[in-house]
């Protein structure tokens, strides 16, 4: 496992954690999640017309960390082994402590996460987020509010990464569309509900 390279510094701290977990490790982590996790699909309400998301998702926690996204409370899964496994590696190495993780799964290049900042009010003031991804290489795009500054962050299968500080509350992030073929990828956003809602 690399060490963690910092990509900003200034309004916010995003750590990039290359090969965190080990490639041997990672294919059959990656199909076990596939398989296991109650991925489902989610529709969001924009202008009034029903929209399905553009990946499935599932959230598992623990008891009362209750997350508010798409426009809907969800109630967290209890913790499947794997991903509660995943956590106290990511503790461990960090420091820090998470209560729920967030699973995002993009199908093909053709599934994306829109412009948008972890800041519902539930994560608290500057929340700690450890992002983990496996499978497929995808882009991590990160803008900053006011200047506009763009970075583009290449994740790949067993990659880590850390958003803390005042990140969420002076850029934004999202993963775009691409044209290239490219295959499945898993993205785990261990995080921390400090009020339940
Ligand atoms: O898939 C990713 O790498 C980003 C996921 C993300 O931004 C989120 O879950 O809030
Ligand atoms: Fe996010």
């Amino acid at each position: 496992m690399s060490s963690a390279i910092r990509l900003i510094a200034e309004d916010g701290e995003l750590d990039l954690v290359e090969g965190f977990l080990p490639p041997a490790e990672c294919a059959g982590l990656g199909s076990r999640l596939l398989g296991e996790l109650a991925w489902h699909g989610e529709e969001i309400a924009i202008f009034g017309r029903r929209m399905a998301v553009p990946r499935l998702l599932c959230w598992y926690g623990d008891p009362g960390a209750v997350y508010r996204y798409s426009g809907v409370s969800h109630e967290p899964l209890p913790w499947d082994a794997a991903l509660a496994g995943l956590r106290d590696r990511i503790e461990a190495f960090t420091g820090r402590s998470f209560n729920a993780v967030l699973c995002n799964r993009y199908r093909t290049g053709k599934d994306s996460m829109g412009w948008h900042a972890d800041d519902e009010p539930e994560l608290g003031e500057r929340p700690f987020i450890a992002s983990l991804s496996l499978g497929a290489e995808r882009t991590f795009r990160i803008r900053h509010r006011r200047t506009g500054k763009t970075l583009d962050v290449p994740l790949r299968d067993g990659d880590l990464l850390l958003m803390g500080g005042a990140l969420q509350s002076c850029w934004k992030h999202c993963i775009p569309k691409t044209a290239k073929a490219c295959g499945e990828r898993v993205n785990l956003t261990f995080r921390r509900i400090v009020q339940p809602g």
